[in-house]
């Protein structure tokens, strides 16, 4: 168990977390935010494949995913690899954002890993919003093994932050952008994340 560093901890005056009222409906499954995406998109063959769902609570901007650990995810022989599962736990981390509906990074990640995770296993992960302070996110997440109710195998805590579209398109290699912003779909999704007042 380690102590988590000052800047995970929300200033006292930040806000309770609400879901935006066209988040997606407790349970549904959310869909991949991109399709090359490592965490979740269906075009990588290697990439984790992660399926996430809003979580049954109306009342919290919550997250259930599950992500089954592949012989290519492997670190030492027949267990996942530490940053693979720290990949799990930031790409779901990173769902929370559609509840809130805003677009946001990864600054900050602070994972703690519990038990190792065997390939074949199946990680049943939760994750929650904790508060937001003006583009700052917090939020913590955990990773358990052998079922829903299972021990916890890895856990983490996290700092996003709040991007235009713009952080993107003024970041990515020009190709996939030009990719992304050639498909309608792509560009419906943003679009829509962007005009979240
Ligand atoms: C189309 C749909 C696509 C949707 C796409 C969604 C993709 C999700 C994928 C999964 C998630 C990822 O892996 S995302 C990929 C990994 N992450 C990244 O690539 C991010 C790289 N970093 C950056 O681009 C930048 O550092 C940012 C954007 C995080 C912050 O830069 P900035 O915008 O200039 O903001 P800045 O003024 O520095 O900081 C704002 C506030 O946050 C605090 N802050 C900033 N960084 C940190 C940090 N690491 N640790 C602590 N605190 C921090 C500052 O102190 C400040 O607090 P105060 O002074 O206001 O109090």
């Amino acid at each position: 168990m380690s102590g988590r560093t000052p800047s995970l901890t929300p200033p006292d005056d930040a806000a309770r977390p609400v879901r935006h009222p066209e988040a997606p409906a407790p349970g549904e499954l959310l869909g991949a935010h991109y399709e090359h995406c490592f965490g979740c998109g269906h075009g990588q063959p290697h990439g984790l494949h992660l399926e996430a769902r809003a979580g049954d609570d109306p009342d919290a901007v919550a997250i259930t995913a599950e992500f089954t650990v592949k012989p290519e995810h492997q670190g030492a022989p027949g267990l996942a690899h530490g940053g693979v599962l720290a990949t799990a736990l930031d790409e779901t981390l990173g769902s929370l954002n559609w509840l809130l509906r805003v677009i946001a990074v990864t600054g900050r990640l602070e994972t703690d890993f519990v038990r190792p995770v065997p390939v074949g296993t199946v990680l049943h992960l939760d994750a929650e919003v904790t508060a937001v302070a003006g583009r700052k996110i917090y939020s913590t997440a955990t990773g358990r093994i052998g079922g829903p109710d299972g021990p916890v195998a890895v856990r983490a805590d996290a700092l996003f932050i709040e991007v235009k579209v713009d952080h993107f398109i003024e970041n990515g290699r020009p190709e996939e952008i030009k990719a992304a912003m050639d498909d309608p779909d792509q560009v419906r999704r943003a679009r829509a994340f962007e005009v979240n007042p």
